[in-house]
């Protein structure tokens, strides 16, 4: 017997408030048919951490949303990472895992941090009341991340509304989509644009990108949408995962007083925010065969939802889990996935975090919320829309 329910994980009420529906999908199995869509879901940890590491039995290629490329025309072309499997996925994947890796951001390092104090002063030297995410978690990627890449400066207010688009499509046809789509061709036309190698200004990742192609590690076909990765990828996410820290700090002062006492607890205090408060939520994978989890036959070719939210949440595996806790070790946590397609930004969203919480507790004491902060609702990221935040300066 298949454990379902009828409830909508995409509805205004659960996105708004994902806890309680997450305890009830963990409770009832290991696989839970979603009735109201004809997919299956899976919300404990060690049954999303399994489906990850199984790109084999579970596939990208299909695309990570609710509609299966096998049977529909996805609204633009696949990524050539995200929603690709080996053979394919492995040249892109490779040539974005050097261009990304640590050792090349350590050059970027004094920069950000420099331009990180400087946001911070001029926020500051405004006054010491400001809605957080307009001031920082908007602010800072923008300022640094789309220079990163080297494309113009014209048109970056195409960015956000792309990836908060493209995130909603991975859900369902719901009022999400429908809020985004008579603008998307517009925002996607100025993204697709940046790609192109006359856009694309020296010495950034956009520049490491089209090098690759002249090498040949990449063909002149395949740039363009390595390069659109990024400008998908790496911006709404890290907006919303420095929301997600600078909201997790401000609700627990005696971590941030933490902080401050050592400095280099920033790091795992991004990871810890990240599994707490997973600004991406979840995806899918599409079963290649007939998978048999819990007891359940999940046929081929169904659509398979992980929650990595809940996986992040789960009381199987982390003591205490809603605790935002720089003690813990975060490590093992599903919010960049697992596997073969876990998070190739993640290093450049962390020295983003990093630099930007570095420069913070350097000027401010204490921060505390001066009102309810308000959900901005997504089908795949948790985020927020204001968090209105008073400060004390050191
Ligand atoms: C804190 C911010 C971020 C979060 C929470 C995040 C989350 C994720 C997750 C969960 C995946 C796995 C998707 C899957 O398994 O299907 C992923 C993949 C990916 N991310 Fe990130 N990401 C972040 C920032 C970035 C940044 C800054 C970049 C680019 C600079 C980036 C580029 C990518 C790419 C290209 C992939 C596809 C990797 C592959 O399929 O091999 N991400 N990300
Ligand atoms: C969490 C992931 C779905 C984020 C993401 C989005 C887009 C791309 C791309 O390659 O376009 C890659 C990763």
């Amino acid at each position: 017997l298949i454990p379902t329910t009828d409830e909508d994980p995409f509805s205004e009420a659960v996105l708004a408030d994902p806890l309680p529906f997450q305890h009830r999908l963990r409770e009832a199995g290991e696989v839970v048919l979603l009735e109201r869509y004809g997919v299956y879901a899976m919300g404990r940890y060690d049954t999303v951490r399994s489906a990850l590491l199984d790109w084999q039995g579970f596939e990208s290629s299909a695309g990570v949303g609710i509609t299966d490329f096998r049977a529909e025309t996805p609204w633009r072309p696949p990524s050539l990472l995200l929603e690709a499997d080996p053979p394919h996925h492995n040249a892109p994947r490779s040539v974005l895992a050097k261009i990304l890796g640590p050792r090349e951001l350590r050059t970027m390092a004094p920069r950000w941090q420099a331009d990180a104090e400087t946001l911070v002063d001029e926020v500051l030297s405004r006054g010491t009341e400001f809605d957080a995410v307009a001031s920082f978690a908007e602010a800072f990627p923008l300022r640094v991340f789309p220079d990163a890449v080297g494309i113009p400066e014209a048109g970056r207010e195409h960015l956000l509304p792309y990836g908060d688009h493209l995130f909603n499509t991975f859900g369902p046809e719901n009022f999400l989509v429908e809020h985004g789509a008579p603008r998307i061709a517009e925002h996607s036309a100025w993204v697709n644009e940046q790609c192109a190698r006359d856009h694309i200004s020296p010495g950034g990742f956009g520049d490491a990108i089209w090098a690759a192609a002249d090498r040949g590690d990449l063909t002149v076909e395949q740039a363009p949408l390595v390069v659109r990765s990024l400008l998908s990828a790496g911006v709404d996410t890290t907006v919303h995962a420095i929301g997600a820290v600078l909201h997790a700090f401000a609700t627990h002062p005696d971590q941030w007083a933490r902080l401050r006492e050592e400095p280099a607890l920033a790091r795992v205090a991004f990871d810890e925010a990240i599994r707490l408060e997973a600004p991406v939520q979840t995806f899918f994978r599409t079963t290649t065969r007939e998978i048999e989890l819990g007891g359940v036959r999940i046929p081929e070719r169904r659509k398979i939802l992980m929650f990595l939210g809940s996986a992040n949440a789960d009381p199987r595996h982390w003591n205490d889990p809603q605790r935002f806790d720089l003690s813990r070790d975060p490590s093992g946590h599903v919010g960049f996935g697992m596997g073969i397609h876990q998070c190739v930004g993640q290093h450049v969203a962390r020295l983003e975090a990093v630099s930007l919480v570095t420069a913070l507790a350097r000027r401010v004491e204490s921060i505390e919320l001066t009102a309810e902060p308000v959900r901005h609702l997504n089908n795949t990221l948790r985020a927020w829309k204001t968090m209105p935040m008073r400060v004390r300066l050191a």
